[in-house]
């Protein structure tokens, strides 16, 4: 019987190389952190990790990196260069044909990869497919004819490192039939995922989603290997081992709800202080961070050409023309065919956002795929919203944004699709400025209506509680002398309903 091929068993990377996460916090997570200007108890991350001290013996444990790294090649892989070749399976006949091409499906695998600071893209092809659930995948001809070009590259000197099938989870038959193939790791998009996962996530809560997000597929992997090798008395996991990935699920778990329950009353307390949140969400490399950077023009932002560079909901203060502060909520962004599971575990800081008085819907105008990834990031928001207990996308709380139009040959094209039904498209560019102003202005417009704000001016006398009780709990825009009365200011304020009639109640009915 062929011996099982291990590709990984002669790596061994030093444990304290792995544990300095420092090196790899730096771009946009590591500006977030220091410049994210909202009060302190708005950070989902640095101090929910203070607060409840150091979790990370709980995601840095050897006995399981030897299990994972067995299942799915990940453990430690961010650390390596590799090098790697890129296979597209495509359905191209029947009912179960891909809705997109194959050429953008093999664009958003090339884009995952290179998410990947020290992963290179040697090969990549794409590869007509019957199905996706033969045991070798691949035709046999077209298997032999994959080996060759990959032999045939090898050869000539390119050092292929690891063979990426761009298809949600293989099975661990497939997995195991096409390393013996290619004599090289193979690797599937929730194992390419969660490596960019692990490279991006900052906070402790995210940490713990990461670790938690890969046991469902090792439990596939074990389960598919079971299936396949009934009787032939290979074992995958010990029960020790068994044990170990039950009781670290429990745990993962338990750490998650602390957490989560903590920020349930961070969020508490900011619905206290009555700051109007507003929730960037979109399609990943849309354009979010750039916006929230347009929109606060907080300089220390760094945008990146990068699939999920966000894994941590951020907050980021910024004003509106009528200087009333709002915060905006950065998210992590949404993609098509990654696995359920996966997602699964970020869709609670999703579920956050969704709290959001107001929610700006980016899309990237210049992808050529925008249409359905605009679908895509509307299908999985209004799952949201039920979810939250809203029956209906209220169209309101949603503002939508047609990003990038600098990188559109022809922008004017576009100003068809402005209205789309009773929602309008505002086309602005984050990189050149263009229509962020009349965003801003709209944001305004909407935040005021849906907080029931309003902007008013009000007579006070100088130097009295008045002020000082208005600059607590009122957005204080403008203040001046009352032309008709030197004892007295006029101040504009924004101001809700309930705040003005507490203020009517405070100061106008005392002075009788
Ligand atoms: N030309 C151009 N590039 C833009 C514009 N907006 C964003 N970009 C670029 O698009 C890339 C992604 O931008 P980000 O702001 O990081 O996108 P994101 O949606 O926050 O990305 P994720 O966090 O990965 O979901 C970066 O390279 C930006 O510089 C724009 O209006 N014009």
């Amino acid at each position: 019987m062929m011996e099982r091929w291990r590709p990984f068993a002669h790596l061994q990377v030093a444990r304290e190389k792995y544990t300095d996460s420092s090196k790899y916090k730096g771009g946009k997570q590591a500006g977030q952190r220091q410049k994210a200007i909202a009060p302190s108890d708005d950070q989902p991350g640095e101090e929910d990790d203070e607060a409840y001290g150091d979790r990370s013996e709980l995601i840095e444990d050897r006995e399981y990196d030897t299990v994972a790294s067995s299942a799915m090649h990940v453990t430690k892989q961010i650390l390596n260069v590799q090098h790697v070749v890129i296979i597209q399976p495509f359905i191209k006949w029947g009912p179960r044909k891909s809705p997109t091409k194959p050429e953008l499906l093999l664009q958003e695998a090339e884009a995952l990869v290179r998410s990947l600071p020290r992963w290179n893209i040697e090969l990549s092809m794409k590869v007509p497919v019957e199905t996706l659930d033969k045991r070798q995948l691949f035709g046999s001809g077209k298997l032999e004819e994959l080996k060759s070009i990959i032999q045939a590259r090898q050869e000539s000197g390119t050092p292929l490192t690891c063979v990426f099938i761009s298809k949600g989870t293989l099975t661990y038959g497939q997995k195991q039939t096409l390393e013996q193939v290619f004599r090289l790791p193979v690797m599937d998009r929730y194992s390419v995922v969660v490596q960019i996962l692990r490279l991006h996530a900052v906070s402790m809560e995210a940490k713990l989603q990461v670790a938690l997000a890969e046991l469902p597929y090792i439990w596939s992997q074990v389960k598919d290997q079971e299936g396949t090798s009934k009787g032939s008395g290979r074992i995958f996991l010990s029960d020790a081992q068994r044990q170990m990935l039950q009781l670290r699920e429990r745990k993962l778990r338990n750490e998650l709800d602390t957490i989560r329950s903590h920020r349930e009353l961070l969020r508490n307390r900011r619905r206290q202080k009555n700051f109007p949140v507003v929730a960037v969400v979109g399609y990943t490399n849309a354009g979010k961070t750039s916006l929230i950077k347009a929109l606060t023009e907080e300089q220390s932002l760094q945008p990146r050409d990068q699939l999920f560079a966000t894994l941590d909901v951020t907050a980021h203060a910024g004003l509106l023309p009528c200087k009333l502060e709002v915060l905006y909520m950065d998210t992590v962004g949404f993609m098509a065919d990654i696995p359920t599971g996966l997602i699964e575990c970020f869709v609670a800081t999703l579920e956050d956002a969704m709290l959001a008085d107001v929610i700006v819907h980016v899309q990237d105008m210049a992808h050529e795929n925008c249409a359905q990834q605009r679908e895509h990031v509307e299908r999985t928001l209004s799952k949201l919203m039920v979810r939250n207990g809203e029956r209906t996308f209220s169209p309101e709380r949603i503002i939508n944004v047609g990003n990038k139009i600098d990188l559109v040959p022809d922008p004017e094209s576009l100003t068809m699709k402005c209205i789309d039904g009773e929602q309008r498209l505002y086309l602005i560019s984050s990189q050149t400025l263009v229509g962020v102003h009349e965003l801003l202005l709209e944001v305004e417009r909407r935040v005021l209506r849906v907080t029931g704000r309003q902007r008013i001016v009000i007579r006070v006398p100088m130097g009295g509680q008045e002020m000082a009780w208005l600059y607590k709990n009122a957005a204080v825009t403008e203040s001046a002398a009352d032309p008709n009365n030197a004892e007295r200011l006029l101040v504009s304020v924004v101001i809700t309903e309930a705040k003005l009639q507490q203020f009517r109640h405070l100061f106008i009915r005392n002075r009788g």
